[in-house]
């Protein structure tokens, strides 16, 4: 049979849609909706069919790296004879049946009215960092369809439709690409941040920053010598120097009688707000020039918190722990970039193909896409599909996961080897466990564990689908770990947490985290951290690792929770993550001083990376010395002489918690313990502490 199925393929249909109705059919799924408010970065230009001439669409060849997707069938061709071997595809491809399920696929989405555009893209797009990526490994595992119900599944659409980003208001902070003369410009679209340039873009962010710091000092400490007589001289500019709005009426800020009568009298005008926003920003830039007198800065951040809040939509307690992360203008930027949903991103699973060839798949089949970023050799950034990315034969097939970028992060920064024991400690719905597994090449063992048994359905799925045969899904309580099983070689804790990271997937975390979310989360992860670090064997002779990593952004979550592992544990230190990209963990922040260690944790944020917000540290653990026993007898931590590696005889003491602060956690846990068994616990004292967890 050879290679027919590839060359045989479905013709898949154009990529514009005669019928914007058609995707009605299709459903409103969460994605549909989300890339309906309008993407920004999911407009950028994309690689379409030469024939199909997109009208605002940038020139190609704007990028070296990019893959054009142009109507030369016969150049597909001679890729796919040149591919390596790939077995597994005919018994995916070669099915009639899935050939003309496929067909309705693309239907549903599309009624073409014109021909297959085949790939004629540049493989070594492909090639170049993939040395190791693996052969196909064995036979197509039983699919096991539609158990996948925790993987995102976007339904990418063409552009048929026209963007709601353009009824969202123009950008609060003003900056070059606001420019209304640019909006639909080349550069603005070179201004876009991708996947692969938004490490360059990062780093250049960092360092305009760094250096608008040091031009802010120079500023003060002109302003202090010159007085304050250059009050005078205001000329209204904005924060980036424009002369803007010089003719508009000056700024007032309300008064707290007026924002009380503005409350009464509802919900405030947009544009009010919108412009006062951007007036609150451009005083607290420079206070002393542009504020009204008699006003504190503190009234202007006040005056901003709520508007942020109302603008958004964003309760007040979460508005100000976000906007605290930032400098005012950043802050800004921030909430933006919640608002727009980020890449969709596939991982290619190396244990069914390599990622070349999935690529030229589909784009076989009329999916934009283009390599993530040198950063990884197995992603790819999807940029619009004419069929669902989620029901794709490869997809059923295991060919790759719909996963967020930033969830690669922990496990490169794990760096999982062959025949090593793993542990996932928090590991539903799988996406991170089974790139570990791929990782792995399937060899050693990765005890893939969550919480959540109904959870681990999913995860059970995507394990099957995706072929991985080196893991054991398991349920228990993380904190129940080392107990039940210890001396792993590495452990990943990706921790139940707020979701701050991800509010552009999940909006209700803009409303429903108060303070007692934070404290009862941030108090589990801490569990959770201590029994991770417990788990692992300091003896390992290739690992000894372990990586904590939340979809938050807070520090509580974060900075704090490694800090407070460090100071617990004076057998770990924090090692570079490895990760080539992301800014550096805090070490000081309002008021707390952090080891400075904690600086080589990582924070990536949506509106720098241009991937959800997230965090990882990775610590090694080492054998307990008498000194660092000593330490820990010294400090309020553990009893000297537990065994680290340690399947035995550790307690919830031993971990070394605060026994008398943990309390009602840990009664609420037995409690939690004894309702599952099917047992009735006796009835609280207190109200109860629940954490509610994101996925
Ligand atoms: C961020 S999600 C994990 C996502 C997963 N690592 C992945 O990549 O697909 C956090 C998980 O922690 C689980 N969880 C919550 N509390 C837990 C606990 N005490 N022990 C173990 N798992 C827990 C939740 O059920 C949830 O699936």
């Amino acid at each position: 049979m050879g290679r027919r199925a590839k060359n045989k393929q479905a013709p898949p249909q154009p990529l514009e849609p005669k019928h914007a109705s058609s995707s009605k059919a299709s459903g409103k799924r969460k994605a549909d909706a989300a890339l309906d408010r309008g993407d920004e970065v999911n407009s950028r230009p994309t690689k379409k069919a030469k024939d199909a001439k997109p009208k605002a669409v940038k020139a190609a060849g704007t990028s070296s790296k990019k893959v054009v997707v142009k109507a030369k069938p016969e150049s597909s061709a001679k890729v796919a004879s040149e591919g390596d071997s790939s077995d597994g595809w005919e018994d995916v491809d070669d099915s009639p049946d899935l050939e003309s399920e496929t067909r309705a696929l693309f239907r549903d989405e599309d009624d073409g009215e014109e021909g297959w555009t085949g790939f004629s893209g540049d493989l070594a797009d492909f090639e170049g960092d993939d040395d190791d990526d693996e052969l196909l490994r064995g036979p197509v595992e039983e699919l096991d369809l539609g158990s996948d119900d925790d993987d995102e599944v976007p339904v990418l659409k063409s552009k048929s439709k026209k963007s709601k980003q353009a009824e969202r208001p123009k950008k609060i902070i003003p900056d070059a690409s606001s420019d209304s003369d640019s909006d639909a410009s080349e550069e603005d679209d070179e201004e876009r941040v991708t996947m692969a340039n938004m490490e360059a873009r990062s780093r250049a962010l960092d360092a305009a920053a760094a250096a608008e710091a040091e031009l802010d000092a120079e500023e003060l400490q002109r302003a202090a010598e010159a007085g304050e007589d250059d009050d005078d001289d205001d000329l209204d500019m904005d924060v980036d120097g424009d002369a803007d709005e010089v003719d508009a009426e000056p700024f007032h800020l309300p008064t707290a009688e007026e924002r009380e009568a503005e409350e009464k009298a509802g919900v405030p005008d947009v544009l009010v707000v919108q412009r006062r926003m951007r007036e609150c920003v451009k005083v607290l830039g420079k206070f002393k020039k542009r504020a009204e007198k008699g006003r504190a800065r503190s009234e202007y951040i006040s005056q901003l918190v709520a508007d942020i809040a109302s603008y958004y939509g964003y309760n007040d307690f979460l508005t100000e722990k976000l906007f605290q992360l930032f400098p005012v203008a950043e802050a800004i930027e921030f909430f933006e970039a919640n608002e727009v949903p980020r890449p969709v991103t596939i991982r290619t699973n190396t244990l069914r193909t390599r990622r070349r060839d999935l690529a030229q798949t589909l784009v076989n089949r009329g999916v934009n896409l283009e390599p993530i970023g040198k950063w990884t050799n197995v992603g790819l950034q999807v940029f619009e599909s004419s069929v669902p990315i989620g029901a794709t034969p490869e997809y059923l097939a295991g060919h790759y996961m719909l996963q967020a970028a930033s969830s690669f992060l922990p496990v490169i920064a794990l760096a999982p080897q062959p025949n090593e024991r793993v542990l996932d400690m928090a590991s539903a719905p799988g996406g991170k466990t089974t790139h570990i597994a791929a990782l792995m090449q399937n060899t050693g063992v990765v005890f893939a564990n969550d919480a959540n048994k109904a959870r681990t359905k999913s995860l059970t799925a995507n394990v099957h689908r995706l072929g991985c045969k080196n893991v054991v899904v398991c349920s228990y309580d993380g904190r129940e770990f080392p107990k039940v099983m210890g001396g792993f070689d590495r452990v990943l804790l990706d921790a139940p947490c707020s979701g701050t990271g991800v509010i552009s997937k999940d909006t209700s975390v803009k409303v429903n985290k108060s303070e007692r979310d934070f404290t009862l989360l941030a108090h589990l992860q801490k569990q959770l951290i201590l029994c991770a670090i417990d788990s692992v064997s300091p003896e390992s002779k290739t690992g000894g690792y372990i990586v904590y990593s939340t979809c938050s952004v807070t520090v509580d979550e974060n900075e704090s929770v490694v800090d407070y592992a460090l100071r617990k544990r004076p057998n770990v230190r924090l090692v570079d993550t490895g990760l080539e990209f992301g800014r550096e963990g805090y070490t000081q922040y309002r008021g707390k001083t952090f080891h400075p260690s904690v600086k080589l944790t990582r924070r990536f944020y949506p509106h720098v990376h241009n991937m959800d917000g997230f965090y990882v540290a990775k610590f090694k653990v080492e054998r307990r010395t008498k000194a660092t026993a000593a330490k820990d007898a010294s400090g309020d931590a553990v009893e000297a002489g537990v065994a680290v590696d340690g399947a035995q005889g550790i307690s919830a003491d031993d971990v070394g918690f605060d026994s008398e602060e943990d309390r009602p956690y840990i009664e609420e846990g037995k409690r939690k313990q004894m309702k599952a068994k099917g047992l009735r616990p006796r009835p609280r004292t207190k109200a109860p502490a629940v954490v509610e967890t994101a996925a």
